[in-house]
């Protein structure tokens, strides 16, 4: 019998894709026979077209990388049951949670996050939890100090029951006789009082919300007396220590609120992950490091098994996984996708190929780093590069780089060289409470490494990944109002962008299919790629231009995390689109009414003409009928009232734009 010791804990499958490929292969030489007959257009027209034609190549380009990106998907498949014996080699993991306002984000919601962190199957004693409140809410902290009780029970039944789902509300949410089938009554038992307990958890919770509870006259409370939101000096309170470093216990719970002042840059999540960071390293300093953001939870308790089975293991060259990073599935989704926000067939297919390829991007949340990569260390470096210098000089580096702490200094020297490879960690984490408190000052990333070099950097990484996607959709926005301006082309010409047109939605609605996904979302997620990329990317494209002159900043915007209740509408449809007058609407609007009133000319010319001539152009018309058939919603909202409906103001904007557009190319088909 082979020694599990010697079985890899992984192995990298490369998936089969014959049809996928040779559509793709398909896609690809259409896309560059329209190029090239672009290119032979080009020697009979002016300046405008050679811009169009400029515009056109960068498009086709970055579609070409896209459909590229897909052509090697790649499966892992990890074997956690050959941990099992090397228990004792499990590494530390900390564990962070952000949220930031306790409004847009309840804290049952963080609760029922922590709560999921808590029950992982792994050795508690080598686990810690950080939360990072950036709302500095004495009712988060309330929630937290609460839910530690009821985590006390339900961390014991999740392992004894093997329990999957360990979020306590979506746990509770399945029905009662389904969980009950065929079960001991032991189980029958512990269930009812732990969904009682529950209850009891959440109401305490409510009222406190409501201010029904004196909550915060306890003296655990004082640091919130006088909290102003956005100025406040930093807390950290550590909710639970696993003192005797029990594996069987409940992990380390530490609540931390960094310091924040109006004149302070606070950098978002960005910046609350360099707090993380930095707490947790002079703290726990595990090397490996999980964050999720306050509303996910893990829906398989073996996550940090099955990341380590990745992270543990390196190539023959020695170089490891920088991170591991899990898919995001959504809870609470609406049928069929109306708003094509459910990523299924963007992370099986171009995220996985990516994974193919050297990686995926980094999503935000959900991922495993390796603390070393985070402090800027390449994972293909070879390890001690740096014994040579002396010591002195190490320090002063490092302070430099990673700021004054000599705590955190000390943290980092002890993972950079691996001295902390024991895989111990400190049971008494309540002696590092002023220390951390020190590294999650505002000012204490000034003139250091934090959020360039070290660290989430700032401006930042989620804004690069905008950027790009912002091309791809530019991309097909002006590939489908281009006919209806530009070009009039011959019938022969037509037939390379026809069947392009027919084999691309063919080679995405396969993907949908193979996902097990009905026609239905494949078109909403069509449809939504023309709205996202006429809004929002769009907009993106803007704001980033106007960062690039200086002019503004980017925001981060906290989507609001319960949908109950925020709308006492009878007649409610979550499926239907509403609008406001955010001008974020007006280019939708305008491309909407440019092709129904290109559609109406067209057919009163047909009419006047009795019969379409060759000049109505048959492709321009099935363009423009796609364009409003994609913005459907669009052309329903201009005739809805309410906020269903678009508002008047935004209708006129829009005209306005439509008009500016057809004056302009007037002006260009005159010259
Ligand atoms: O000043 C801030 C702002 C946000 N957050 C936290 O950041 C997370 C994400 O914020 P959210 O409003 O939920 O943003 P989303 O639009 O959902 O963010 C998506 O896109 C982000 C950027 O790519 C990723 O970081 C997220 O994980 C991903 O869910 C939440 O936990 C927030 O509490 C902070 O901690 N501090
Ligand atoms: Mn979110």
């Amino acid at each position: 019998m082979a020694n599990p010791i010697s079985l890899p804990l992984q192995e990298k499958i490369p998936r089969k894709n014959t049809l996928q490929r040779a559509l793709h292969l398909i896609i690809l030489s259409l896309l560059f026979s329209l190029l090239i007959y672009r290119f032979r257009s080009l020697r009979n027209h002016g300046t405008t077209w050679f811009i169009a034609l400029l515009c056109e190549s960068w498009f086709t380009f970055t579609w070409v990388l896209v459909v590229n990106i897909k052509w090697g998907p790649v499966e892992f498949k990890t074997y956690p049951g050959r941990l099992s014996n090397r228990v004792h080699e499990l590494p530390p993991v900390d564990l962070f949670v952000t949220t930031a306002d306790a409004v847009l984000e309840p804290p049952i919601i963080t609760v029922n996050t922590v709560l999921s962190l808590l029950a992982l199957d792994y050795p508690a004693n080598k686990l810690a939890c950080y939360v990072s409140d950036d709302g500095g809410s004495p009712l988060t902290f309330y929630s937290l100090l609460e839910s530690i009780n009821f985590a006390k029970l339900w961390v014991p039944f999740c392992k004894k029951y093997n329990v999957k789902v360990r979020a306590p509300f979506q746990y509770f949410s399945d029905q009662e006789p389904l969980i009950f089938g065929g079960i001991s009554s032991d189980f029958r038992e512990e269930w009812k009082k732990l969904k009682n307990e529950y209850d009891k958890l959440q109401q305490k919770i409510e009222e406190a919300t409501k201010h029904c509870h004196p909550y915060h006259l306890n003296d655990m409370f004082d640091d919130f007396s006088k909290i102003e939101r956005g100025n406040h000096s930093s807390i950290v309170k550590i909710l639970w220590e696993n003192k005797d470093n029990f594996p069987e216990g409940l992990p380390h719970l530490v609540y931390v609120s960094r310091e924040k002042r109006p004149k302070h840059a606070h950098h978002y999540k960005a910046g609350a992950m360099n707090v993380l960071t930095r707490v947790s390293g002079v703290m726990t300093n595990a090397p490996f490091m999980l964050n999720v953001d306050c509303d996910m939870y893990a829906n398989n308790p073996q996550v940090v098994l099955h990341a380590m089975c990745l992270l543990l293991e390196s190539n023959h060259k020695g170089e490891e996984y920088a991170f591991v990073q899990y898919p995001q599935f959504f809870y609470g989704c609406l049928p069929g996708d109306p708003f094509g926000n459910h990523l299924i067939v963007i992370q099986e297919y171009l995220m996985r190929g990516m994974a193919g390829i050297q990686g995926p991007l980094y999503g935000g949340t959900g991922c495993f780093h390796r603390r070393k990569v985070i402090y800027g260390e390449s994972p293909v470096q070879p390890k001690n590069t740096r014994s040579n210098v002396n010591g002195k000089s190490i320090e002063m580096t490092l302070k430099s780089k990673f700021g004054y702490s000599a705590e955190l200094v000390v943290s980092v020297a002890n993972l950079l060289s691996g001295k902390n490879k024991k895989m111990l960690r400190p049971s008494d984490i309540s002696s590092s409470v002023k220390a951390a408190i020190e590294v999650a000052d505002c000012s204490y990333e000034s003139n250091t490494d934090w959020g360039t070099n070290v660290g989430w950097v700032f401006g930042n990484r989620r804004h690069s990944h905008r950027t790009r996607d912002t091309q791809k959709g530019l991309a097909h926005s002006l590939s489908r109002t281009e006919p209806t301006c530009i070009s009039r082309v011959s019938k022969k010409a037509f037939l390379v962008p026809a069947s392009l047109f027919t084999i691309y939605n063919l080679y995405t609605l396969l993907e949908y299919l193979r996902c097990g996904l009905p026609v239905r979302a494949w078109w909403n997620n069509q449809r939504m790629a023309r709205i996202i990329s006429s809004t929002a990317w769009l907009f993106g494209v803007l704001s980033a231009v106007l960062k690039l002159l200086r002019l503004s900043e980017t925001v981060f915007e906290l989507t609001r995390k319960d949908q109950n209740n925020q709308d006492d509408d009878a007649d409610i449809d979550p499926g239907r689109f509403t609008f406001d007058d955010s001008p974020i609407f007006v280019p939708g609007t305008a491309l909407v009414l440019v092709h129904i009133s290109a559609l109406g000319w067209t057919l009163l010319r047909a009419v006047r003409n009795s019969g379409f001539t060759s000049r109505s152009g048959l492709g321009e018309i099935i363009c423009s009928a796609w364009v409003v058939l994609s913005l459907l919603p669009f052309a329903k909202g201009l005739f809805r009232r309410g906020k269903y409906g678009i508002p008047y103001s935004t209708i006129f904007k829009s005209k306005i734009l439509v008009g500016l557009f057809i004056y302009f190319c007037i002006s260009v088909s005159r010259n």
